[in-house]
């Protein structure tokens, strides 16, 4: 028997978290060996014996305030089947579900995390736990403040592929309270069953959430102009589509690789005198680094604001 795990304001990032989750599980991956402690490339562990781990979670709580949000978690996870069907859904019960929870990720709005962790009983559903919170902007200095010193407090910045097994996420270190090897393997074995996952300093996460976090909107607006501008050459655009998210997958993965460098890649693309060359000296004309690397800097900025008492 694992440990049950809630999550508390499941909605995107809950449900790509728990979704991704349930299936590794049902597909056993999650109960796989993992390679390294601080970071792991999904699909290449081996399989183990089934026995039981504490460090797996086996029963689920997502809970919501409102019952549109329980009738679309009831439907999402009720698709999944077996483990999915068993999700306990809670409307407007953090308490309660903290309280059965031997895990909490607080995957709530920034700014409501402060009222959902000072509700009466609420630090002691929470005491001796561990506490894994995604929210961007709120350090755990804010976090510590809101719970009894024993509950164990993390940061985790994930992204929104940890719903299709592709994500990564960003963990801040244990604290020294912390039962280090069960909680390390109990965030890793959450994290790395979802995408690849790493430790890092709490000073960088503004820098994670604008990177891997806001990430994903940065690249799909980079993928749509390719495809656009197939489509301004006559390509069908489900065609241009499928060209430009294929090609930034096998780049990303090509650049993933022991080694590689994406100047490298770049470079074994551009035949001298070529085509490539002369779209790459278009780009430069449109600042297109400068652009994209500011749209890091600028969000990064943003994350450092959000769940600050006098801003938004
Ligand atoms: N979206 C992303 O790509 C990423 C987001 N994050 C962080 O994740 C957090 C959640 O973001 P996201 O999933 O996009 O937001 P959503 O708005 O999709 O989800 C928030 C959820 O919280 C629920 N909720 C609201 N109030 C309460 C409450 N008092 N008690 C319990 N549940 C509540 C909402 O449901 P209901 O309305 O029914 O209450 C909703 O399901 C944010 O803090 C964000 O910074 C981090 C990384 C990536
Ligand atoms: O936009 C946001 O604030 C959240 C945090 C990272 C991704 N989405």
């Amino acid at each position: 028997m694992g440990y049950t795990l809630c999550v508390i304001g499941c909605g995107t990032m809950g449900i790509a978290i728990l979704s991704g989750v349930i299936q590794s599980l049902q597909s056993r991956d999650i109960s796989h060996s993992i390679p390294k402690w601080e970071s792991h490339t999904p699909g290449t562990s081996t399989p183990t014996v089934d026995t039981p781990d504490p460090s797996l979670p086996s029963q689920f709580i997502a809970s919501v305030t409102r019952q549109e949000s329980a009738l679309k978690l009831q439907h999402t996870f009720g698709s999944l089947g077996g483990l999915g069907a068993s999700v306990q859904i809670v409307i407007g019960g953090n308490l309660a579900a903290a309280q059965q929870a031997d895990v909490v990720l607080l995957c709530c709005k920034p700014q409501q995390a402060r009222i959902i962790l000072e509700q009466s009983g609420m630090k002691e559903a929470l005491d001796g736990k561990l506490l894994i919170s995604i929210l961007a902007g709120v350090t755990l200095s804010q976090l510590t403040a809101w719970v009894l010193p024993s509950t164990k407090v993390v940061r985790a910045m994930p992204n929104t592929p940890c719903r299709i097994r592709e994500g990564m996420t960003v963990v801040s270190n244990l604290p020294v309270s912390s039962d280090v090897e069960l909680d390390r393997s109990i965030i890793l074995k959450i994290f790395s069953s979802i995408g690849r996952c790493r430790f890092l300093e709490e000073k960088h996460f503004d820098a994670c959430t604008a990177l891997s976090g806001s990430g994903p909107a940065f690249a799909c607006i980079f993928l749509e102009a390719m495809a656009d501008g197939g489509v301004m050459m006559g390509l069908p655009r489900a065609e241009a589509l499928e060209l430009a998210a294929q090609t930034l997958q096998g780049a990303a993965r090509m650049a993933l690789q022991p080694g590689a460098h994406p100047a490298q890649i770049k470079d074994s693309v551009t035949t001298p005198g070529g085509c490539t060359i002369a779209g790459l000296l278009a780009m430069e004309d449109g600042k297109v680094r400068s652009t994209i690397a500011r749209a890091i800097q600028i969000a990064t900025e943003r994350a450092s604001e959000l769940g600050q008492p006098t801003k938004k």
